[in-house]
């Protein structure tokens, strides 16, 4: 093991094999929504693609967007430049306890320790969320982001990233409305005072990627995760057909795109958020950048009533999304030694 620390060592169960499955998540071609020509058969099926792709998959591609090409390369040239830097420069703006944005190099998921390092920003300046997880304090407090010094046109880069973000992502909600059959702005008042935020991924070379993950198995917490990836391939995905860990392979510029628990609990289960983690290689190094788009603090989560008959009854009680990211953020902090908060605390049964 050598000079791998403890904390960083997965559990025989968690670790990654040498052999995995090198199969690819669905991609789907935006392109009948971008150039408004397309004539509405195409659009149908784009909305039968994206329906199939959050039953069977919870995960899929999307390949011409429409998204700012330049925009991303913008954002990844800074984001590396910012990660080059000595750990003395990149914790000038690191994250604590209290103002929850900025550098990081010491996460947690489930408890054991990551190998990376994240730069984190809210997309909205400031971020309104509940000053503690406590649910009888009402008190409300503001999220600034922690912005470097070096590189100094990271701030810009990022901001602009973080408007094209927001708008695919709720372009993609609209689309998953339809494959509800909902209306296509259904979602849309969730997000009017969002806690929406971007992480930069930095996965430095290891020596033992065997014993060690990137990042350890979880579901993202949110309603859906745009991410966009290096060529380096790391991202593996639990596919619900058998629950082997699928390969995700990188397809230039194109974004993967996974449900959040917020989805599964509006949708009463129809779509699953899936397990994902990432692993590591010892020569390269790789970086990634999720948007995880989430309500406002004050949305009470819960399956949406024209969705719900005698057939199906809602699977979950209301949780209050602020009160639960609160709780998560704390518990990637710091070792608590107890389960995170899941959407399945809130489960009927
Ligand atoms: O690096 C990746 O590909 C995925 C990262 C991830 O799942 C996360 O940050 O929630
Ligand atoms: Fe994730």
């Amino acid at each position: 093991m050598g000079e791998i620390d403890e904390a960083f060592i997965q559990t025989e169960e968690n670790r990654s094999k040498v052999c995995m499955i090198e199969e690819g998540i669905p991609v789907i071609d935006l392109s009948p929504l971008v150039c408004g020509s397309s004539s509405e058969p195409c659009f149908e099926e784009v909305v039968r693609q994206i329906g199939s792709a959050c039953r069977e998959w919870g995960f899929f591609q999307v390949i011409n967007h429409g998204s700012s090409v330049e925009s991303r390369q913008k954002m990844e040239e800074e984001a590396r430049k910012f990660f080059q830097q000595s750990k003395e420069q990149k914790n000038e703006v690191r994250r604590d306890a209290v103002h929850v944005m900025g550098y990081f190099d010491s996460e947690l998921t489930r408890n054991v320790r990551d190998w990376k390092e994240v730069f984190d920003y809210t997309v909205e300046e400031p971020t309104l969320v509940p000053a503690s997880p406590d649910p009888h304090d009402l008190t409300i407090t503001h999220w600034y982001n922690k912005w470097p010094q070096y590189p100094p046109h990271l701030r810009e880069a990022l901001e602009e990233y973080g408007k094209q973000m927001e708008e695919l992502a709720l372009k993609l909600m609209e689309l998953i409305a339809l494959s509800l059959g909902l209306a296509p702005k259904r979602f849309h008042g969730f997000f009017k005072d969002q806690t929406s935020w971007i992480r930069l991924n930095f996965y430095p070379p290891c020596p033992s990627p065997h014993l060690v993950l990137g990042c350890g198995r979880h579901k993202d917490s949110g309603a859906l995760t745009v991410l966009a990836q290096d060529d380096v391939c790391g991202l593996e995905v639990k596919r619900k057909s058998d629950g082997q860990w699928v390969r995700v392979i990188p397809a230039p510029n194109a974004y993967i795109i996974n449900v959040g628990a917020v989805i599964e609990v509006w949708s009463n289960e129809t779509y699953e958020s899936v397990e994902h983690r990432v692993i590591l290689n010892s020569e390269k190094e790789r970086l990634s950048y999720p948007f995880f788009l989430t309500p406002a603090h004050y949305t009470m989560v819960q399956p949406l009533e024209e969705l719900l008959n005698n057939q199906n009854p809602p699977k979950y009680r209301p949780y209050n999304w602020g009160k639960f990211f609160l709780t998560r953020k704390r518990s990637n902090f710091v070792n608590l030694n107890v389960e995170n908060i899941q959407i399945y605390d809130f489960k009927i049964n």
